[in-house]
């Protein structure tokens, strides 16, 4: 079987168990909220204030990912309609929710997870640049509709919503689209009428009802973000004091049983 060596823990890839037969299953929080209410950037913030940011992406005890890597594959005929923003990438059905679910209940199993990264230049998901999802402490999992899948949905152990002005995010969504995605100004304006603003006040806004956090001004807000920050740090102290006692009870019984 093959293990890989961590600072804390030894992650089995073929199995679910450590050693001593305990699962490291993370705290999963789902972090939802318009397009470009600051979903990513809030994840940057916690991830930088716990110190994870830095780190080797093998050894983080924080992780975040998007749903974005569980867009489903176009077919061609919508590859085309999306070349001109006239596909609908804000309805549920623009999503693998299957893939969605058995990923995030891979990653509660403490496995190994690999995801590609998504490619918004040609509405595609990119298998040449996975992202290897190591086991950890706690999983963030951000994107606009992760509360709208009720199955998807049980499983978050805590729920944030980004919840960001609607002119905020268009004024937000217009430069970052036209730079970082290469759309221009025409077909971002023409999507965001057509699909966006609509499917988020059908699909993702009625979503924030199942938030436990609600956090207005998304990364603008540095008092929610520091208490969210605080509430994750005890939870990595209570992990790390459970499996520094779980490590010295198997060396005490290794050693017994030798
Ligand atoms: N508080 C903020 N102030 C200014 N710009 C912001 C702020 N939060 C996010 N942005 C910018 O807005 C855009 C969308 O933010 P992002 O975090 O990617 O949103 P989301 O993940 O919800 O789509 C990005 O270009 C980001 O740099
Ligand atoms: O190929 C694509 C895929 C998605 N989009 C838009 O992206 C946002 C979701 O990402 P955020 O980072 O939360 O903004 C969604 O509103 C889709 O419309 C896209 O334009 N093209």
């Amino acid at each position: 079987m093959d293990t890989i060596n961590k600072e804390k823990s030894v992650v089995l890839l073929n199995g679910d168990a450590l050693p001593n037969g305990e699962i490291k299953s993370p705290f999963l929080i789902g972090v939802a909220g318009g397009t470009a209410s600051g979903k990513s950037t809030v994840c940057k913030k916690i991830m930088e204030q716990l110190g994870q940011a830095e780190m080797d992406h093998t050894q983080r005890q924080v992780v975040s990912i998007s749903q974005d890597s569980f867009y489903r594959e176009l077919t061609p005929t919508e590859k085309i309609k999306a070349q001109k923003g006239k596909f609908n990438f804000d309805h549920p059905d623009a999503f693998n929710e299957e893939l969605m679910y058995e990923t995030l209940q891979r990653i509660l199993k403490g496995q190994i997870a690999k995801i590609p990264s998504y490619d918004y230049r040609t509405n595609s998901l990119d298998f040449d640049n996975e992202l290897v999802i190591y086991p950890a402490d706690v999983v963030l999992f951000e994107g606009i509709l992760v509360f709208y899948f009720p199955k998807i949905r049980d499983l978050f152990h805590m729920k944030l919503f980004v919840d960001t002005d609607s002119d905020t995010r268009l004024a937000r969504r217009v430069p970052r689209d036209i730079n970082e995605r290469g759309r221009d100004l025409d077909a971002v304006l023409t999507q965001y009428m057509t699909f966006v603003k609509p499917a988020f006040e059908e699909f993702c806004s009625p979503t924030k009802k199942f938030a436990d956090v609600i956090i207005p001004r998304g990364a603008d807000n540095t008092v929610a973000i520091d208490l969210i920050v605080h509430h994750i740090g005890e939870i990595l102290a209570a992990t790390n004091i459970a499996q520094h006692n779980t490590a010295r009870t198997t060396a005490s019984s290794m050693k017994r049983d030798h």
